[in-house]
């Protein structure tokens, strides 16, 4: 397996950039100006990846938003304490309560133990991170590690909130304030389409504990006052949550499919706790879900439809990079596009990306190589600001204010270029307000190089060193005016899959063919 080393440029806490941070409040559907309930610190929770399979290209999409999030946080001069979860038990194959565990089916049909299948994933999951150059949480919480807090959660609310079934321990959405305000009301009729479990007193209702059913042993079950069972997924989240970073704290984060169901199940379960447990018990506080904001991203879509684990047929980073495509290409592209829109991803849309990022690294690697210091190494933007050459000064303004406006990726992008492009402008001062963009946009310019950029696909028929070698046997002959020798070295090359770019503009004379 690649590994992809990842820098982050730090920026001085002392840092404070002008434009004030607005971010998109799904609860209100507004974009609202943000203050974090503590002073200078940020807490954000991120709901995680279900490790059943691989995660694909979509899922990733999630997590590149949260970092950009958590970025411009930190480049607000905010610090940061943020928790990605690991669901390795409890997310049925419908995200309400319908159907098979997700690990559980993934075990059955491979026959490997749910706990060997959780640790491959999280680690193949974590090795995605990294290569997208995303920054750690500063917590991975594994569900499974929560069951104890899970049953003395679910004892707390159940006389107020809760019945028992024969399947489990179930939630009644109509004794909570405002039940699926989040998705935008409540939707039976969705609901009601879901294979509707006997005795739920409404549809919307969902399982917060799953009783093993009778005669059968669960690979992953544990006792609770309900019988043997299994955590509700929704549970997961709202534990974890609280166990790590208190109620409320700033910010949810998710993809959008989970403004449906999962996220509105987990603020019930928290107006529950919060009613009956919380610091004014008995006296619910309008409007509290658990986390002031709620922020979800688009899809990643394909040409046919979201990118999904359980429809099958994804595209993973590791098969992206097998195909000889960086993984921070695949980050570039996702920050080309503003994370509350739809994103369609295509082999070709990738290549554009790659080009664009060799682009950028070529320019970087440009300056670098005239730089006359180092003090771009740590940019410390308040000097920056104070002493910014007049040429500079606008586009940091610009910047600041693009990602302050709920994270206004694609408007922030082109000023980056804009900057690697000034003209008559010291280059170290450059090469420091780059930096410091790059802080916010986690593309590692400072150390990608050209080298690196050039990943060589799993299935390549022919080593670079070879291609560079018939390169220069062309180049020869085209210097002896061998025309069609020369011809004949190129179409040699195509054949076996190097496309041979005369005159490229990045000087970047050969690249294999993707897939
Ligand atoms: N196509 C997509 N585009 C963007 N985000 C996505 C997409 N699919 C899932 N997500 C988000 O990825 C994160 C991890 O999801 P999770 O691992 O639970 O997926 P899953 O439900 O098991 O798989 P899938 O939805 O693909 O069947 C969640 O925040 C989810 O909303
Ligand atoms: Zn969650």
């Amino acid at each position: 397996m690649r590994r992809f080393a990842s820098s982050l440029c730090a920026m001085s806490d002392d840092q404070h950039i002008a434009a004030p941070l607005r971010l998109f409040n799904s609860l209100t559907r507004t974009i609202e100006p943000f203050a974090p309930i503590e002073d200078n610190h940020a807490r954000v929770y991120s709901c995680g990846p279900t490790v059943y399979n691989y995660a694909h290209l979509g899922n990733l999409r999630a997590y590149v938003f949260t970092d950009t999030l958590r970025r411009t946080l930190l480049w607000k001069g905010l610090s940061v304490t943020h928790i990605i979860n690991i669901t390795d038990v409890g997310h049925l194959t419908s995200d309400a309560d319908a159907g098979d565990d997700k690990m559980e089916a993934a075990a059955r049909a491979s026959a490997k133990s749910i706990w060997d299948i959780a640790a491959h994933y999280t680690q193949a999951f974590k090795q995605n991170i990294a290569d997208l150059n995303i920054i750690a949480p500063s917590e991975w919480t594994v569900a499974t590690d929560y069951v104890p807090q899970m049953i003395a959660f679910a004892e707390r609310i159940a006389p107020a909130h809760c019945y028992e079934l024969d399947s489990g321990l179930y939630f009644d959405s109509a004794t909570v304030p405002d039940y699926g305000a989040l998705a935008g009301g409540r939707d039976d009729a969705a609901h009601a389409r879901i294979d509707p479990v006997a005795g739920k007193r409404n549809p919307s209702d969902f399982a917060i504990w799953r009783k093993s059913p009778p005669g059968e042993q669960r690979q992953m079950e544990w006792d609770s006052p309900w019988g043997k069972g299994a955590p509700g997924w929704h549970l997961e989240c709202s534990v974890m949550s609280q166990a790590r970073l208190g109620h409320p704290f700033d910010i949810h984060t998710g993809g959008i499919d989970h403004r449906e169901i999962h996220h509105p199940n987990e603020i019930a379960q928290n107006q529950a706790f919060h009613a009956c447990c919380g610091p004014d018990v008995g006296a619910a506080e309008a409007g509290f879900t658990g986390a002031r904001w709620w922020m979800h991203n688009n899809f990643l879509v394909d040409r046919s439809g979201k990118m999904s684990k359980s429809k099958g047929g994804f595209t993973t980073l590791f098969s992206l990079i097998d195909a000889g495509v960086h993984p921070l290409a695949y980050r570039l592209l996702c920050l080309g596009a503003h994370y509350r829109s739809e994103l369609e991803f295509s082999a070709e849309g990738v290549g554009a990306a790659l080009t664009r990022l060799k682009r950028l690294v070529m320019g970087v690697e440009g300056l670098k190589a005239r730089s006359e210091g180092v003090t771009w190494q740590s940019p410390r933007l308040d000097y920056l600001r104070a002493n910014m050459h007049p040429k500079l000064a606008p586009l940091l303004e610009q910047f600041d204010a693009a990602i302050s406006d709920d994270l206004m990726t694609p408007r922030a992008l082109p000023l980056l270029e804009e900057a690697i492009a000034l003209k008559k402008v010291p280059v170290d001062e450059k090469l420091c307000l780059i930096a410091a963009f790059d802080a916010a946009l986690g593309l590692n310019l400072m150390t990608l190089t050209r080298a690196d950029l050039r990943l060589q696909p799993r299935d390549a028929q022919i080593a670079p060193e070879e291609i560079e070698a018939e390169l220069e046997r062309r180049a020869a002959a085209r210097a002896d005016k061998d025309f069609a020798l020369s011809d004949e070295i190129r179409d040699a090359l195509i054949a076996r899959g190097v496309d041979v770019m005369d005159g490229d503009p990045l000087r970047w004379d050969w690249r294999l063919t993707l897939a």
